[in-house]
């Protein structure tokens, strides 16, 4: 395959760079010779490299840089420094390409297989001053005060006045740099600048008082990975041999086509084999499940509702008859939002209902009603909410509806609790339906759903008389409970003029789809997991 643009970018950086170091060692070669026999000729070292060092300005060869390097070096320090020059590391290349030393790496990596470069891993110890160790490269090492504020002599009391004495003085001891006798503190001749002190100037690893400074915590270690990176003679060869640099253009504009430019740009190679599985755009498998669940309510002569997830408590308890004292009203259980929303006309019924049965037989739950907690919004916590907004503006039969949608509720997360989840909301009302017809209802949907064996249990909610809990036979499981349903009371349906009964359920929509497709995890519905999704069959099959 063909190098990409940037591995040639970094094989053309490697290969001056290389030569550049092949010339600086050449021209320091003889000095070394040189040097070895002349002592301290410093000079005689120094000339043949700025001959060398002519030349090269000359010819402006690469190596130019370097070689001032090396008479730097040369001139501002001993023998013993005229090892090999700047090995380019991955920082320091990603420096010249402009670039980042992981992309650096990387580049460098494709280079070695293919034998055009090699990349050497090195750890390498830095230093770094600590806290206290930064402070006193500003302001001196305690013992430096100490002995810088006073002439010859001092009182040992005058001494521990001041506000570095108390670790100071232990130092001064150590350092030999002062006597103490009959409580009189003696400077002993000249305090000379210690290893130590100039490794705080200087934290590099070359400075021998570094160790002081590690032994004492005012310099720590750091250990760091660096990359060197080196062009083989194979790349060496590519190199010469020409490459072309140009940067590739991944999309075409229509002026570059229009023009003819595109014949002159070297354009991204398109490979058609590299992709090795096509995934086919398809709907998430749950929103797949909740649309089956809607054709089955469809083919059963139902009507969708819609409705929004903010609610006021009025509607999503007030008028289902739940006290306005009831548990499921509390903080804990429900989000309630710092927003309001005026209450109805006619709302007044709905408080004489609560407080004492309005024109019913019901005697209401008694007490106060406050509108201003009726006016307080929520996440609605149930769809059936919805059921009675939607009963309100179609009170005459035969009414057939349903919602799938979703809900919210303060549950502490796990495996079968998420505090937003769908539910499958629904009513029948007409003049002659009962509780047989509503087990009908739940028991066909279900069966439709794939679930064989269905069964009832008394239930309990506020609206509902009777109540009834739907639960479902699941192989490895046992009974499943997956919903409520019942009756609505007269308190829930009078209020709006509805005279014939009304069947309702609130069914788990979530819990449905985490048993037909056998997750164990009802989270997996909310996740953004690709790979599921991916993998998850294009349609499911409406025979359950
Ligand atoms: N709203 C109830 C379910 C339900 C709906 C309608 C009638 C009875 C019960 C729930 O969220 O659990």
């Amino acid at each position: 395959m063909e190098l990409t643009y940037n591995e040639k970018r970094l094989l053309a950086v490697l290969k001056p760079l290389k030569d550049a170091e092949e010339a600086r060692s050449k021209a320091v070669e003889p000095i070394r010779e040189t040097l070895k026999g002349i002592g301290d000729g410093r000079s005689a070292r120094i000339n043949p490299l700025k001959d060398t060092l002519k030349v090269l300005e000359e010819t402006r060869n690469i190596a130019f840089l370097p070689i001032k390097k090396a008479i730097e070096l040369l001139e501002n320090t001993t023998e013993g420094t005229l090892g090999p020059m700047h090995t380019p590391d991955a920082a320091y290349l990603a420096r010249i390409m402009d670039s980042t030393e992981e992309a650096v790496v990387q580049y460098a990596n494709l280079l070695q297989d293919r034998g055009l470069a090699i990349v050497e891993k090195k750890s390498v110890v830095t230093y770094r001053l600590t806290e206290e160790g930064e402070e006193y490269r500003k302001s001196g090492l305690p013992e430096r005060n100490l002995i810088d504020s006073f002439d010859t002599e001092i009182p040992m009391g005058e001494l521990q006045k001041h506000p570095q004495s108390r670790l100071g003085i232990g130092w001064l001891r150590k350092k030999g740099w002062v006597d103490i006798k009959d409580g009189i503190v003696t400077k002993k001749g000249e305090a000379a600048e210690g290893v130590d002190e100039s490794a705080l100037k200087n934290p590099v690893p070359s400075q021998p008082g570094i160790q002081d400074l590690l032994k004492r915590k005012l310099a720590e270690e750091i250990e760091s990975v660096s990359y060197i990176i080196s062009i083989t003679p194979k790349g060496e060869n590519l190199v010469e041999s020409g490459l072309d640099l140009r940067q590739e253009v991944m999309t075409l504009t229509s002026e570059q086509i229009r023009t003819g430019e595109w014949k002159n740009l070297r354009l991204r190679k398109y490979s058609t084999k590299t992709p090795k599985r096509v995934y086919a755009g398809k709907n998430h498998p749950y929103q797949q499940l909740i649309d089956d669940m809607r054709q089955i309510l469809f083919e059963m002569g139902f009507t969708e509702m819609n409705g929004g997830i903010v609610e006021s408590s009025f509607w999503n308890f007030d008028v289902l008859f739940q006290p306005q004292d009831h548990p499921a009203r509390e903080m804990q259980d429900t989000f309630f939002l710092d927003l309001e929303e005026e209450l109805p006309a006619g709302y007044e019924k709905i408080r004489d209902m609560h407080i004492s049965g309005g024109d019913t037989t019901s005697t209401g739950w008694g007490g106060e009603w406050k509108e201003k907690k009726a006016m307080q919004c929520v996440l609605r916590t149930h769809t059936t909410s919805l059921s009675i907004q939607y009963l309100k503006d179609h009170p005459e039969p035969p009414v057939k509806a349903f919602c799938i949608g979703r809900v919210y509720r303060r549950e502490a997360i796990d495996a079968t609790h998420t505090p937003e989840f769908e539910q499958l909301e629904g009513i029948v009302m007409d003049k002659d339906v009962n509780l047989r017809h509503l087990m009908g209802f739940l028991k066909e949907f279900y069966q439709k759903m794939g679930f064989e064996n269905v069964r009832f249990r008394p239930g309990y909610f506020p609206y509902t008389e009777p109540s009834i809990e739907p639960e479902v036979w699941v192989d490895g499981l046992g009974w499943v409970e997956l919903g409520g349903s019942g009756i609505f009371r007269e308190e829930v349906t009078a209020p709006w003029g509805i005279k014939y009964p009304v069947l309702a359920w609130g069914l788990g929509a979530s819990r449905v789809a985490m048993l037909k497709m056998g997750l164990k995890d009802l989270r997996q519905l909310y996740r953004s997991d690709v790979d599921w999704v991916r993998n998850e069959p294009i349609a499911r099959s409406r025979r359950y």
